[in-house]
């Protein structure tokens, strides 16, 4: 659980598991034996041209999609096709890249939505989280729509922590903001994952993204191009020519 010492698990524990899935909407076919893990204690990214399939691969996890085939397995069990509120009490979060925060309601009523799928005390948690990204505290009073847009994406992910998630799947953090607010998305999600949390990020911003990331699959037409660590993919250069331009 988020809080626990990242630093005891093995590092090939996996905590995810994609396999062979095919996955789309209505009758197209987006994802096309798909297969990827996610060790606990890691950050992997996924990146990858418009329209490869990213965003489906977060969405079939998080029970939006159904896989048609394969399997999704959290912590060992078959989530594939679980409904997301199911999910979520698994231990799996989902930050979507738009739309991630009530902009009417306020910071600290945001949080408490968050933890809307939890039956106990939420101060305790909530008030770890203020404590981890102090903003939220400063302004919990305010309207989530009077935040910076660096500073939603920082209460998107507090708001998913409240669950204190196992993993957490984070689609696109930097979309949208300029290059320092993406710098400090980016230092947050590592916190994040620093607090224990294993994340399963896809990001337009292919080196950015693998720069914070432990590992890295390049996605195409739905599915897997490329894996390796992030540093592999950074360095390899077929990748750097094909995927991160040049
Ligand atoms: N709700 C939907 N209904 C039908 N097709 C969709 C839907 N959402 C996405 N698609 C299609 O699925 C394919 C993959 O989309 P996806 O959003 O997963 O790609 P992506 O790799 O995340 O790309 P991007 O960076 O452009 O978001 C695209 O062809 C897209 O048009």
């Amino acid at each position: 659980m988020f809080g626990e010492d990242a630093a005891d698990a093995a590092p090939d524990d996996t905590v995810l598991e994609v396999d062979g899935v095919d996955s789309g909407y209505g009758e197209v076919q987006v994802l096309d034996d798909l297969s990827l893990t996610l060790a606990r204690d890691e950050i992997a990214c996924l990146v990858g041209p418009n329209g490869a399939g990213k965003s489906t691969v977060l969405k079939t996890v998080f029970g939006m999609l159904t896989p048609w085939t394969g399997s999704v397995r959290f912590d060992g069990r078959d989530i594939g096709g679980m409904a997301p509120e199911d999910i979520v009490r698994e231990g799996v979060g989902y930050v979507p890249q738009t739309d991630n925060v009530f902009g009417s309601l306020s910071i600290a009523e945001n949080l408490r939505m968050g933890g809307v799928a939890r039956d106990d005390d939420l101060g305790p948690v909530i008030d770890g989280l203020y404590d981890r990204f102090p903003i939220l505290e400063e302004k919990r009073e305010a309207k989530a729509s009077t935040l910076s847009g660096g500073q939603r994406q920082v209460l998107a992910f507090a708001r998913a922590l409240v669950m204190e998630p196992d993993v957490l799947l984070i689609d696109e953090p930097s979309a949208g903001l300029a290059p320092n607010t993406a710098d400090e998305v980016f230092a947050d999600v590592q916190a994040v994952n620093d607090l224990g949390t294993a994340i399963l990020m896809v990001e337009q911003n292919a080196k950015k993204g693998l720069a914070i990331s432990d590992y890295g699959y390049v996605l195409d037409q739905g599915t897997v191009a490329y894996e390796d660590e992030a540093d592999g993919l950074l360095d390899n250069p077929e990748v750097s020519r094909l995927y991160l331009g040049g």
